[in-house]
């Protein structure tokens, strides 16, 4: 069975988006992504691994606790298991079961969704053992280099869901067009709604509410 690893940083997160949220709303509104993607891994019929920096209880994924940077986590993670591993991220809240698993079909041996601005949101690493991870910078351009160097097939996955990261204030909007999971529940609770000025769609924050 495929695992789809999802790793996971829960102090302190999304620090893009502190021109809007408090850290605590950060914290709530990173664990609402994480319960939406978890919802779409687990529709897919992964099984779901949080590959967490502490020991935390998600509901629909077992905890792997490794205290350890992002690459250096993804990596030991990799290098342990034999069956084929879906790193996805925590932020892509759009996800559907459809492009899991599209991915998670592909006829190559690596499946890789490019993040905007040069990130990668998700990879598909049909044996674990031949891959490792280059996460931050232009980590999708990283991420095909390494397959050339080890000789692997490589398909890139074209999907505006698992392309669509959540980062900063503007990325939000997308939440608000295209979802209707817990993240967007979340912040519409916080009064932050979709607006539209002089043609422009941002977002707002219309009150400050108590965080949900
Ligand atoms: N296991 C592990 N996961 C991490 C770590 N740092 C970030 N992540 C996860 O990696 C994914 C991508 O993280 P980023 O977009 O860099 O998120 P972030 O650090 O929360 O956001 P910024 O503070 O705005 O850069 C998310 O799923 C994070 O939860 C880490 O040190 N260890
Ligand atoms: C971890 C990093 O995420 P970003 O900061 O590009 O969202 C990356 O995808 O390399």
């Amino acid at each position: 069975m495929v695992h789809a690893v999802i790793p996971f940083r829960p102090t302190n997160p999304k620090t893009r988006l502190s021109c809007i949220l408090s850290q605590e709303e950060r914290e709530k509104f990173a664990l609402r992504m994480l319960s939406d993607v978890i919802s779409t891994t687990n529709s897919a019929c992964c099984r779901t691994v949080l590959l967490c920096t502490e020991n935390i209880s998600v509901e629909g994924a077992e905890t792997v606790v490794k205290p350890l940077g992002l690459n250096e986590a993804l990596n030991e993670y990799l290098a342990e298991n034999d069956d084929s591993v879906l790193i996805i991220m925590s932020d892509i809240p759009l996800a559907t079961r459809d492009s899991v698993i599209e991915m998670v079909k592909t006829g190559s041996d690596i499946a890789v969704v490019p993040g905007r601005g040069g990130g990668t949101n998700a990879i598909f690493v049909k044996n674990p053992k031949s891959f490792h991870v280059d996460f931050y910078g232009a980590s999708f351009l990283d991420h095909l280099n390494i397959c050339r160097d080890s000789g692997l097939t490589v398909e890139i996955v074209d999907s505006f869901r698992l392309s669509t990261d959540i980062d900063e204030k503007d990325d939000l909007v997308e939440i608000f067009l295209h979802s209707k999971g817990e993240s967007r529940g979340f912040l519409e609770n916080l009064g932050i709604k979709m607006s539209v000025e002089k043609g422009r769609v941002g977002v707002h924050r219309h009150t400050h509410k108590e965080t949900p």
